[in-house]
């Protein structure tokens, strides 16, 4: 299978093991590590109060600390200004930085070097003209669904955009899909955009806590895609 190779700072996928998992929104340390113990080779931990999966400064350690090692530590932020990402990144030491909000590529640029991490960008996508900013950032694109009208927040829903608008993306820019997959879905989602990795959160949960059974049966779907 071809994909799309490692964007910079970002771990490498073994040959031929298709997608790198990343499984987002891990609210409890044996949940976290029962992600690993699944296959995920990155795990999502969300700083941002409106969402369901925020976590403050001490669960955000608690939950990093569990997988340290085992696995990369993406702390999801949305328009953090940056007293609350030094805070957070002092205290969980995340591995890379998932901005989800409105960053601009300065904005990107600017966290990239204050904190010397990997960083992702999330864009919402509906249709082509979406991918328009997309060459404008130095960073791993996050390619989500955009939110419903008056959500809380810009991620997370379990909602899908059509894959096919990524037809207009530069073939050569590796992203991380994301945005209403699940375990019945995601293998068609690798087959159609073969994307450098794949981003869970509501797929596998259910009443809104991480379901192992719906996270093994999610990275086998990928791995046999
Ligand atoms: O998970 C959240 O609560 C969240 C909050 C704010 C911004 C993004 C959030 N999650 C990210 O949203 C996408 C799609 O999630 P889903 O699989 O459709 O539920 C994914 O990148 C999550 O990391």
């Amino acid at each position: 299978m071809s994909l799309a190779p490692a964007p910079r700072g970002w771990p490498a996928r073994p040959t031929d093991a298709g997608p790198l998992v990343k499984i987002c929104g891990l609210t409890r340390p044996d949940l976290a590590r029962a992600a690993v113990a699944a296959g995920a080779d990155l795990v999502g931990i969300v700083h941002f109060p409106p969402s369901p999966r925020h976590l403050d400064l001490d669960a955000a350690a608690a939950v990093a600390d569990a997988v340290r090692g085992t696995a990369t530590v993406v702390a999801l932020v949305v328009d953090a200004d940056d007293a609350t990402l030094d805070a957070l990144v002092a205290r969980a030491r995340p591995d890379a930085l998932q901005l989800h909000g409105k960053e601009t590529p300065e904005r990107v640029a600017h966290l990239a070097a204050r904190h010397g991490l990997p960083v992702a960008k999330a864009l919402g996508v509906a249709t082509a003209a979406d991918l328009a900013a997309a060459a404008r950032y130095d960073a791993l694109l996050v390619l989500d669904a955009k939110p419903p009208k008056d959500a809380d927040r810009p991620g997370g829903h379990g909602q899908r955009f059509d894959w096919r608008v990524l037809d207009a993306l530069d073939p050569a820019r590796p992203f991380m899909l994301s945005g209403g997959l699940d375990p019945e879905s995601v293998a068609e989602a690798v087959a159609t955009v073969r994307p450098y990795a794949v981003d869970v959160s509501s797929g596998v949960e259910t009443n809104r806590i991480k379901d192992i059974a719906k996270m093994s049966a999610f990275v086998a779907a990928v791995r046999a895609a």
